[in-house]
């Protein structure tokens, strides 16, 4: 990881976007350390893309259905990524699980976000399945992506309560304020200091 020039993220997104767009906003100051170079998707019609090309970000987009296997659109996402030299890749609100080439190409500096405190409420429902389970705190999660579902090693977690007239909708929501903070702190942090990862221990600082 650079910790002197601008770090090139890409970010992948699937749907609203506003985690991408605490990025956007956050790399409008060049002392944040990094800039958003690119963004893709799994799916066209999406607010994620519209808010990357009205910054004018470059976009791409790869559906599975358009690919003979799930391993040739693992390939496509990973060319794809590649052809702008990322330092990390972030996925905001990716809907889909990175196969091993993706991995290969970006295992290590691949971080997502997700709404939850892991390691519990793992997968594509975090704020849904924690109010279900009637916890009383729940959170967000920016982890580094290994070839599990959702078991990388921990950047940061930020916590939110559970407020006892909550529906998935206003949970979630609330998750997600902490959630765009977090994570627009831990990428800028990322970008301009490094890390390391010893034994499943995230540490900024190179
Ligand atoms: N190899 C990994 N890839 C990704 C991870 C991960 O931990 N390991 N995290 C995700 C994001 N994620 C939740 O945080 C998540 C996304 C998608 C799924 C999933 O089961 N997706 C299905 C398709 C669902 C759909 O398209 O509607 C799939 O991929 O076939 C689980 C967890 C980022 N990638
Ligand atoms: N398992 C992945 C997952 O649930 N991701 C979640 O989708 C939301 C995307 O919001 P956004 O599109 O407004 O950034 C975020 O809360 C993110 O953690």
């Amino acid at each position: 990881m650079p910790t002197r020039r601008t770090a090139r993220l890409v970010v992948l997104v699937s749907g609203a976007g506003t985690n991408l767009q605490a990025l956007l906003d956050a790399t409008a100051d060049p002392a944040y350390g990094a800039a958003v170079v690119a963004v893709g998707a799994d799916r066209d019609g999406i607010e994620g893309l519209a808010r990357a090309e009205r910054a004018g970000i470059p976009t791409f987009v790869h559906r599975v259905k358009d690919h003979a296997t799930r391993e040739e659109w693992d390939a496509a996402m990973t060319a794809s990524c590649a052809s702008y030299q990322p330092d990390l890749v972030v996925s905001a609100g990716f809907m889909k699980l990175a196969g091993a080439t993706f991995l290969e190409a970006f295992g290590g500096r691949y971080l997502n976000t997700h709404p939850a405190l892991l390691p519990s409420f793992p997968g594509m429902h975090g704020a849904a399945d924690a109010l279900e389970h009637g916890v009383k705190v729940t959170g967000a999660t920016l982890f580094v992506v290994d070839a599990g579902v959702d078991t990388g090693p921990i950047v940061a977690q930020a916590v939110v309560p559970v407020e006892d007239d909550d529906d998935v909708e206003s949970l979630h929501e609330r998750i997600k304020v902490a959630e765009r903070r977090m994570l627009v702190d831990s990428v800028g942090r990322l970008a301009r200091e490094g890390f390391t990862i010893t034994d499943r221990k995230v540490r900024f600082g190179s």
